[in-house]
């Protein structure tokens, strides 16, 4: 007890100090500089920008643990210190002496990897319990050295991840484990791609590894920035605390959708919808674009005074083929013009006239060049370009000998807009408008690192978008092929990495499933060998009593059903969800609301996991979501409701921590059954 009460008093001591150390910023007056030009008024925004992120990351988050474990270090391992205390950031009493050490940190690393056989000069390591107030409740010890093997570590995680869940998504950066430590630790380059099982902690991984890529390369980050791509704005709603609870307040997190925004009016078909995603399309828009560089039939005529000059046309055609996709189409524009140019300076030189750069620029800009380079290298936009495509069928098929009549009839509109100027653009067009805008002008600046999560549903169109917007970064691409729900997902690590543009990127594989008790996952996976034959079987790393049950009901009792589940849920800890099928989880919200609970309906808004303890979720939108209790309301129907329903009723049975119920008037499809 003593040790407790020293401990509670050290955490006192680390708080204090941050509160010191928070003051401090506070008081610090930033310099300004004077002077209104836009050098200084960046510097000034610069420092104040820096302050104001300093100020944040030492604010005491009333809720989060300062520290959360301790290592124990043989005697002069670390000068001056036999302890150190790891916690979410840095702590110093002022003097220089450090109170607590960031994960994050070299000296931290034996906490996640020592082991009884490769102990790393530990002696122990001490693991602090909290209460949801950062109340210090205890402690635990795990000493490396003797023989007595112990289960500490284990038990540790499994109360951690059985932690009753309310709200958003936390950090698990006190039981990170080595497999997961590996890659939050891996060099910023190459790129890491993670094939996961449900629950293994990917998007943990990816959220940490941030964070510990920030701490290391924070400058080199700084520059281009970091963004986290997420499925939709429930799943960012859910993972949005993560990063700021370790310190990070900096990091875009975004759908795809809204990265490549743009007015939209339109809505696919599914086929076409996959079509515009497929890698061909690359093709097809790079053969339409170029289509538009002619051949040139007639040469230029140059008039200075009385004076003419002639670029004959089998010298322009040259200079055409020559420069015909051997760089972007607008620069390769303005070097036709200055080429011609540059045969007309030759001409004045061979009558020993001595015309300088400006006369070359004065000639590319003149009236008959200008003739020549709209006749046969013509200004395009993306939309003209897209929507001749879309709306003649002589053109697409021009563009596009590798697609069969079929598939460029899915792709042809059936009543096109008038002009490209009033057609209306689908999400799917947007990606391929993207494709030709940067065609016609390399896109530049480059984004210092990119998360993808939930990778696997993106189309080949929409990586090679976001790999344009990272060409020089790095990227950390999470997810797992057996929930690809998109028909036009990329199907395979090496593609999405080739599409992306980091071909040298490195696929590792976690299949240690934290959050699914094993029972859950053995049953799921039974539809494994029809929506992915090729991945292994994931394991669970805990059983829980009671974790599965399937109630069969009648269509007149099934709502009647998920009452009494949901009630019986309520009644446990923690978070519980009812998933449906889309069309059905209306009704059912309204069912249970009726019958006096009080829940919400995720999509509808932002924060309702906040809130409210039961949420009904509709299938679409559960990916990436967990909830300590799930029941499923008629499996049938959420496959029945598209055309990879049976991989979409495997990422709705992973969502459960603790118990999984099933309710189903129809059979249970496919192996389950
Ligand atoms: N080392 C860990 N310690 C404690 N909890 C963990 C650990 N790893 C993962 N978890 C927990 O397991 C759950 C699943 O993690 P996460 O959501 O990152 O998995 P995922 O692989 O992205 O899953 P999915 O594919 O279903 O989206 C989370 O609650 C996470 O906090």
């Amino acid at each position: 007890m003593a040790e407790l009460e020293a401990e509670r008093a050290f955490l006192t001591t680390a708080q204090t100090a941050l509160h010191r150390m928070y003051a401090e910023v506070v008081d610090r007056d930033v310099p300004v500089i004077g002077g209104e030009d836009n050098d200084e008024r960046f510097t000034n925004e610069a420092n104040q920008r820096a302050k104001e992120m300093r100020t944040h990351a030492l604010l005491d988050l009333p809720d989060v643990p300062l520290f959360f474990g301790r290592l124990d270090y043989e005697h002069g391992t670390i000068p001056d210190l036999d302890q150190i205390y790891i916690g979410r950031r840095h702590v110093h009493d002022g003097s220089g002496v450090p109170l607590v050490i960031d994960w994050r940190a070299p000296v931290s690393v034996p906490f996640y990897r020592a082991t009884r056989s490769d102990r790393q000069r530990v002696l122990m390591r001490r693991r602090y319990g909290f209460s949801d107030h950062a109340e210090l409740t205890g402690f635990e010890d795990e000493p490396l050295t003797g023989v007595v093997e112990t289960d500490q570590a284990d038990a540790f995680l499994r109360a951690e991840i059985e932690r009753p869940r309310t709200g958003p998504m936390r950090d698990i950066v006190a039981t990170i484990q080595p497999e997961q430590d590996d890659l939050v630790r891996a060099p910023l380059h190459p790129s890491v791609c993670v094939q996961g099982a449900p629950g293994t902690g990917k998007t943990a991984v990816g959220l940490h590894r941030v964070a510990y890529l920030l701490y290391t390369e924070r400058e080199r980050l700084g520059r281009g920035g970091v963004v986290i791509v997420g499925p939709n704005r429930s799943f960012l709603s859910y993972i949005r605390k993560v990063l700021p609870a370790l310190g990070e307040v900096d990091v875009r997190q975004i759908t795809i959708d809204e990265l490549l925004t743009r007015p939209t009016g339109a809505i696919d078909d599914v086929e076409a919808e996959r079509l515009k995603g497929d890698a061909r399309m690359a093709d097809v828009l790079r053969r339409a674009l170029w289509s538009y560089v002619g051949t040139p039939t007639e040469g230029v005529l140059y008039s200075k005074g009385s004076r003419r000059y002639r670029v004959h046309d089998y010298e322009v055609v040259d200079i055409v083929s020559d420069l015909r996709e051997s760089t972007r189409y607008a620069p390769g524009r303005n070097a036709l013009a200055q080429r011609i140019a540059h045969v007309v300076l030759v001409r004045m030189e061979e009558r020993a006239e001595s015309p300088d750069d400006r006369v070359q620029n004065a000639v590319a800009r003149s009236k008959p060049v200008k003739d020549v380079l709209d006749s046969v290298w013509p200004r395009v936009a993306p939309e003209q370009i897209l929507h001749r495509l879309f709306s003649n069928a002589d053109f697409l098929a021009q563009a596009a000998p590798a697609l069969t009549d079929e598939e460029r009839t899915a792709l042809l509109w059936t009543k096109p807009a008038r002009s490209w100027k009033s057609a209306k653009w689908s999400f799917a067009d947007t990606v391929l408008l993207d494709e030709l805008e940067d065609l016609i002008e390399r896109r530049t600046g480059s984004l210092g690192h990119l998360v993808l999560d939930e990778a696997q549903d993106l189309s080949a169109m929409q990586l090679r978008a976001l790999g344009r917007r990272c060409r020089t970064g790095s990227a950390t691409v999470l997810g797992d092929l057996a929930q690809a729900t998109t028909p036009w997902a990329a199907g395979s690590w090496d593609r999405v990495l080739g599409h992306l543009d980091k071909s040298d990127g490195v696929v590792a594989e976690l299949d240690r499933g934290f959050r699914v008790p094993e029972q859950i996952i053995r049953f799921a996976a039974k539809l494994l060998p029809e929506i992915a034959p090729t991945l292994s079987t994931p394991s669970g790393v805990r059983t829980v009593a009671d974790a599965l049950s399937v109630v069969p009901a009648s269509e007149s009792t099934l709502a009647d059903e998920v009452i009494a589940a949901c009630k019986s849920a309520l009644a446990g800890e923690g978070s519980v969800a009812l998933i449906a099928a889309d069309d059905q989880v209306a009704a059912l919200r309204d069912a249970i609301a009726a019958a006096g609970l009080e829940v919400a309906l995720i999509g509808e808004t932002e924060d309702e996991i906040d809130t409210v303890r039961l949420v009904c979720v509709p299938a679409t939108l559960a990916k990436g979501l967990e909830f300590d209790a799930v029941i499923v309301a008629e499996p049938a129907h959420i496959v029945a409701a598209e055309p990879r329903g049976l991989h979409r009723l495997y990422v709705v049975l992973t969502r459960a921590v603790s118990r999984l119920q099933i309710i189903h008037a129809e059979p249970l499809p496919g192996a389950l059954g």
